[in-house]
């Protein structure tokens, strides 16, 4: 069945016209991964503040996408800023709808602080789990904007209440985790680092010279591009006095502005688009800057792939969808080392990251990419790479399904952090009753293996199962080596390896003689047979005892659960104190790597024998008695 959530998206509608003061990258966002996540098995309901009274309640947008109006204010276009007010009649309308189309929602996503506040409420209230991505946080925008920052001063603290109260925050870029780790004191593991995608129907590489024809644009000058909403923050002025400091390379070079609130240029309804006209004058470099206006998105890939290079050099950005949709479209960018920007450019290698506000650095790197076509050509083909293995959409829609399905596994999850934890505990008290119990043997049984190289003999290993795999670790350890890099090689043989062997005579004869053949045929007097078996009653490993000590074998046997029948066939005997199979295979990995340490180091190490403790703990037993640790021995331990 399909899991259905809410989105919660107030002022930013995936329905809404781009390129307006307040509608850009989220509305992109929640569209692109509401669909994207339709496609995966969700039903997702966009909730966003009717802003029209035209608009009907629901709008089946795709078969699992709909978005929902709620009435909160006026049904009229207001700016983001006067938005708080009508958030408890948002959560009001948005929970009666809820009760009236009787859905539950397993999930809900906030996106933006205000939509983040619902999303707390109705959790108070109903219990839904939500996730929030801020797409711009309060603090940030404060830093930047200042005065000219016009949201209510209790942003910030409903920020700081919504990282207490979400069930996992969406980062968007590594800078937007540490801003929310600084300035809200988030949690680190309640942060994903989630970026935006873009999407690769609608951008990817077009010919430059089809894309000038489409568009009608000269093909005998350098084109600039810079393409996003018209606001001071976009810093859309440094890159016209960028331009005038460039003015010419080789050929004329022409910044292109797309974006506005409307289609045609019109400074009177756009101020911004007036000041920026002013500052072009001022520059002197008018004539060498065309405002397009607003364009439709399936009209962009076209100045995309028209431009030489994409400029984007914003104060500040929370992640910036643009600098993608260039790269996807094979363009170069040069934009500002700040939030999501220095994230999706690599700098140097698919375009530049320049300092905000610095037209004279802007100016540099514009004119060593506008002069050099070939590395243009590098650093689109190295952009288009990027984008399409990092941040398409169904990539980013499948990390954010990850996230949801741990949510909603929640319960789940907490059982096995407790599972997880409790096994540890287990193990580290399993380790503890070992070291209790088993140094002396363990010694004995280096003294044992020790004797039998020292003398030319060998050793034969089995074992079932993890006890087989266990066999060939400690043989692959003795044969190859362990911490001396230039040492001998070590006979010794594990008789779990040889599948003709071993399936011919369990097929024809049985399988509980399987080692005690081997160990006729191979083994010799003075060998040892070393036996891994956590309960000590596998038939084949006891048999294999029994024929090992005709022939005048020593056993050494590693076991648990009181040792079993092993123990009467065996020399020395590690019974690891537990009757948890898993602890004591555990155990008998570590004392296999201990007896092989202590091995090599009485063959082919100095005579001082190396304590596997902490560094920073270890300040004795160099035996030269001054407590010192020496060069020799700092070589030593760090081969541990
Ligand atoms: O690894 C495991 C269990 O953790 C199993 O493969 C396990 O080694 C096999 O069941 C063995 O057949 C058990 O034999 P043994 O340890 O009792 O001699
Ligand atoms: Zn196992």
């Amino acid at each position: 069945m399909k899991r259905r959530i809410a989105f919660i998206s107030e002022h930013a509608s995936p329905l809404a016209a781009l390129g307006g003061v307040d509608s850009g990258g989220q509305n992109v966002y929640v569209g692109e991964l509401a669909r994207h996540l339709a496609a995966t098995g969700y039903q997702v309901d966009i909730f966003t503040r009717r802003d029209n009274a035209q608009l009907p309640e629901i709008v089946s947008w795709t078969s699992d996408v709909r978005i929902i109006h709620i009435n909160a204010g006026p049904a009229a276009q207001l700016e983001k800023e006067k938005l708080l007010p009508y958030m408890p009649e948002f959560t009001a309308n948005m929970l009666a709808f809820m009760n009236r189309e009787a859905v539950h929602y397993r999930l809900i996503h906030a996106n933006f602080f205000m939509s983040a506040l619902v999303a707390a409420e109705i959790k108070q209230m109903l219990g839904i789990p939500f996730v929030v991505t801020f797409h711009a946080l309060g603090s940030i925008r404060k830093i930047f904007q200042g005065e000219r920052d016009k949201f209510p001063a209790t942003r910030i603290d409903i920020e700081k209440r919504v990282v207490a109260e979400a069930d996992r925050i969406i980062a968007e870029c590594p800078q937007d985790k540490e801003d929310l780790i600084q300035y809200y004191n988030a949690p680190v593991d309640k942060i994903t680092v989630i970026p935006c995608g873009f999407n690769t129907q609608e951008f990817y590489p077009i010919d430059q010279f089809l894309a000038r024809m489409v568009l009608n644009i000269k093909s005998d000058e350098h084109i600039i591009l810079q393409l996003g909403r018209m606001v001071p923050r976009k810093g859309v002025d440094n890159v016209i006095r960028a331009l005038a400091r460039i003015k010419k390379v080789s050929v004329p070079v022409r910044l292109i502005v797309v974006g506005g609130e409307t289609d045609d240029v019109d400074p009177v309804s756009n101020p911004e688009i007036a000041r920026l006209q002013a500052i072009a004058a001022e520059e002197g470099v008018e004539e060498s800057v065309s405002f397009a206006g607003r364009k439709s998105r399936d009209i962009l890939k076209y100045y995309y792939a028209a431009a030489d290079v994409f400029v984007t050099t914003p104060w500040y950005e929370p992640f910036g969808i643009t600098p993608l949709e260039a790269m996807a479209c094979g363009t170069p960018v040069i934009g500002s080392n700040v939030g999501g920007i220095k994230y999706s450019v690599e700098d140097g290698k698919t375009g530049y990251l320049v300092p905000p506000n610095d037209p004279d650095c802007l100016a540099v790197k514009l004119y060593e990419l506008l002069h050099d076509p070939a590395l243009r050509k590098k650093m689109g083909e190295n952009a288009i790479k990027r984008v399409n293995l990092h941040f398409t959409w169904a990539k980013v829609s499948q990390q954010m399904a990850a996230v949801y399905e741990r949510i909603l596994d929640k319960d789940h999850e907490e059982d096995a952090v407790v599972f997880i934890e409790g096994a540890f505990d287990h193990a580290v008290n399993a380790f503890q009753e070992s070291k209790n119990a088993l140094v002396q043997s363990i010694l004995e049984a280096s003294v044992l293996l020790t004797q039998c190289f020292k003398r030319g003999k060998k050793v034969l290993v089995c074992g079932n199962g993890g006890s087989a795999a266990e066999s060939q670790h400690l043989t692959a350890e003795l044969v190859g080596r362990f911490e001396i890099p230039e040492r001998k090689a070590l006979p010794a043989i594990s008789l779990t390896t040889d599948t003709s062997v071993l399936t011919a005579w369990s097929n024809d004869i049985g399988y509980e003689d399987i080692f005690a053949r081997q160990v006729e045929a191979l083994g010799q007097k003075g060998d040892i047979l070393f036996c891994f078996s956590t309960s000590g009653q596998s038939v084949n490993v006891i048999n294999a005892m029994k024929v090992a000590l005709d022939k005048e074998m020593t056993c050494i046997a590693l076991s648990g659960k009181g040792g079993g029948e092993m123990s009467s066939y065996a020399q020395v005997n590690l019974v690891v104190p537990s009757d948890s199979t898993q602890r004591i295979q555990e155990l008998h990995l570590h004392i296999l790597h201990t007896l092989c340490h202590l091995v090599e180091i009485k063959l082919f190490g100095n005579t001082r024998q190396a304590v596997p403790v902490q560094h920073h703990h270890y300040t004795n037993g160099n035996g030269n008695g001054n407590g010192k640790t020496t060069e020799k021995d700092k070589i030593m331990y760090a081969r541990l």
